[in-house]
């Protein structure tokens, strides 16, 4: 297998993510290993957090952040609550920061095994997101989908959690709008220069949000932290809901909270599946013991 380095897999609310104990070395995970790791049946993920050394006073560790499809994400929450799981059972600490594309982010484990991370702050300037054409009022874009005078979905919000969203607020049951379809061709509009990760939301109530997600450079996946955010932030913005509530994905919920310093902390589980080691380079890994 060449040389290898541990690797745990893991999920936040079924949101499959491998950890790549990257510390001690210069290299990167490459894009092939990536794509190789995910075409395998165990190894299967939404996304590989590779954690690395770093010099820089008050950060622990940054985090390479690489989606299903080899490209490199700035954010993700589920994934930074795995790497928290896994370092906190590693060192017995329970608060870490962390440096990733989206900036410098704090983390904690708390007494609960719950974890909240404080996500930054969201971006809503169309340049910022980034959008391809001037939009003066992100809290509602013109993009729609489906026929002309009768779209399926129509003007999102859109915000930066550090990686693009676009937030399309339905009012039907969100399992029932066909997100396999409309997901690809939203992700790639050419709205998106950096492409963006698609989220239909409905609101339940002023502290409550359903949420499905089509993942940029992933595809559906069963929970997005970064998306609940944006989806929170989006809908107290338009004040669809207060600034503290819960965004029920289908792995389950996530609690958000847009505090008044306008950091946006997100709370929920991380699991631990089975660990093994991984060579960077290729993909190529073996478990520890075989995974169930
Ligand atoms: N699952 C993540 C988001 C991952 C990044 C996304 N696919 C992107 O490319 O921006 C989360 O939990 O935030």
């Amino acid at each position: 297998m060449g040389s290898t380095v541990p690797f745990a897999k893991m999920n936040g609310l079924g949101n499959d993510i491998v950890v790549i104990d990257m510390r001690g070395r210069s290299d990167a995970v490459t894009a092939e290993a990536a794509i190789a790791l995910a075409a395998g049946d165990k190894t299967g993920f939404d996304q590989i957090m590779a954690i690395h050394d770093i010099d820089l006073d008050g950060v622990d560790y940054r985090i390479d952040i690489l989606n299903r499809d080899g490209s490199r994400a700035q954010a993700c929450g589920n994934g930074t609550r795995c790497v928290v799981q896994a370092l906190a059972s590693e060192t017995g600490r329970k608060r870490f920061t962390f440096k990733t594309l989206a900036g410098i982010l704090t983390a904690e484990e708390h007494e609960s095994g719950l974890i909240s991370v404080d996500m930054g702050m969201p971006e809503f300037r169309w340049n910022k997101i980034p959008l391809a054409e001037e939009f003066y009022d992100t809290t509602r874009i013109e993009l729609q989908i489906g026929p002309i005078d009768a779209p399926v979905l129509h003007s999102p919000s859109v915000a930066s959690m550090g990686n693009p969203h676009a937030i399309f607020w339905v009012k039907e049951d969100v399992w029932s709008y066909d997100l396999e379809r409309f997901g690809p061709l939203l992700e790639n509009h050419p709205i998106f220069p950096e492409r963006a990760n698609i989220s239909v939301a409905r609101v339940i109530d002023a502290a409550t949000l359903d949420l499905r997600t089509w993942e940029r450079g992933v595809g559906l996946t069963r929970a997005c932290g970064s998306a609940a955010c944006a989806a929170a932030v989006c809908a107290a913005r338009t004040e669809r809901t207060g600034r503290q509530v819960t965004v029920n994905v289908p792995g389950g919920p996530l609690e958000i909270d847009w505090r008044a310093n306008n950091q946006v902390m997100m709370t929920g589980p991380a699991e631990w599946e089975f660990s093994g080691r991984v060579n960077p380079e290729t993909g190529a890994w073996q478990a520890d013991e075989a995974p169930a």
